[in-house]
């Protein structure tokens, strides 16, 4: 569905050129939310502008939907763009207009006739929950419903790739659970694909079906997201199946270890780690509810001479343990 293939984006300046995207190659399957995490900086709004080719790339292909847009000439590139609808963290309605003529308003550029267009609006509120609020002006509505506007405006032209840029940052908890949910509910009645930035882990473990990590322009790690987590020791297992702190000042060899519900049960995984004797403390822990599964992290703490045991033990219970360097880093 959408295919990147060796991008490469070179900003000139002043003080010399910023490699915002070093060589990503990345495909998003169709029908899935996939979310891109990384650090300020790390290259994600400018991967998002070239998947709309609103930024050309400096190197590399962006094939969306089958078409390579990334070559095409302006003016075939504005057809192309009604394929992407976007959402962003602010949503900028018109003030003046009513819901229902903001959510026509991409309708109207695109030269749809007046008669299709109110059946569409109509349509698309009603998918974003807002049907009863058609004639309400946009000061009339809370964060969350706005929000909803901006999707149903983002879907107007039918597109096949929703980009939504951190559209819910600036919304509290509830609102962002009932927006994440309608997203997921858009991928499964319409079969979107949905490109989710964000920097909330708790988003890409509520929503995403695959993830990728950006880092100075370039993919660090991404996959399937129980995938991802199950990487013991990886960025992405850490980030998103966090543990609490682990103390360095005390600790003999500290062991990571992860598991998935869907290979070991958590009572096993628990036998397992108490047969391993008094010796081996468990320091920190978590079991997290993620795509219909749980997903453990422990962090062991183990005497040195122990560890390989400790080691071989976990990984015959089904558990993939990782220990930590020597001496007294943290690995949590
Ligand atoms: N128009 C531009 N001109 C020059 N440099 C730019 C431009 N846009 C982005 N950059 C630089 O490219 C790099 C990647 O920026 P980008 O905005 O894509 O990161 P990001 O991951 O989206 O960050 P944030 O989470 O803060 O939005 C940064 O070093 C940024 O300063």
């Amino acid at each position: 569905m959408i295919e990147l293939s060796g991008l490469r984006k070179v900003y000139p300046s002043p003080d010399g050129d910023v490699v915002a995207l070093d060589g990503i190659d990345l495909t998003v399957e169709r029908g899935t939310v996939h979310g891109i995490v990384g650090r300020s900086g790390a290259g994600k709004s400018t991967l998002i502008r070239c998947l709309t080719g609103l930024e050309r790339p400096t190197a590399g292909t962006v094939t969306v939907d089958g078409v390579t847009i990334s070559d095409l000439p302006e003016r075939r590139l504005r057809t192309a763009r009604r394929k992407t609808g976007m959402v962003f963290q602010h949503v900028n309605l018109l003030d003046s207009r009513t819901i229902a003529a903001n959510v026509a308003y991409p309708l109207e550029v695109a030269g749809v006739k007046t008669t299709q267009r109110a059946a569409r609006v109509a349509e698309l509120l009603d998918l974003v929950g807002l049907g009863d609020r058609a004639a309400a002006y946009p000061a009339q509505l809370s964060g969350g419903q706005k929000q909803r506007v901006g999707i149903a405006r983002a879907l107007a032209t039918e597109p096949a790739v929703l980009l939504c840029d951190e559209p819910t940052s600036a919304l509290d908890g509830e609102t962002t659970r009932q927006i994440l949910g309608l997203v997921r509910d858009l991928r499964d009645r319409l079969g979107i694909t949905v490109v989710f930035i964000t920097h909330e882990p708790s988003v890409v473990r509520e929503t995403c079906d695959a993830v990728t990590l950006l880092e100075h322009g370039r993919v660090v790690q991404s996959g399937a997201l129980a995938q991802v987590v199950t990487e013991v020791g990886s960025p992405l297992s850490r980030a998103l199946v966090p543990v609490p702190d682990v103390p360095a000042a005390g600790r003999r060899r500290l062991v990571e270890a992860v598991y998935s519900t869907g290979a070991v049960a958590t009572s096993a995984a628990f036998a397992a780690v108490a047969g391993l004797g008094a010796d081996v403390e468990v320091v920190s822990a978590t079991v997290e509810p993620l795509g219909g599964v749980r997903i453990g992290r422990l962090i062991l703490d183990t005497p040195e001479a122990l560890t390989d045991d400790v080691v071989a033990r976990l990984r015959a219970a089904g558990l993939d343990p990782l220990p930590g360097p020597a001496g007294q880093e943290e690995v949590a």
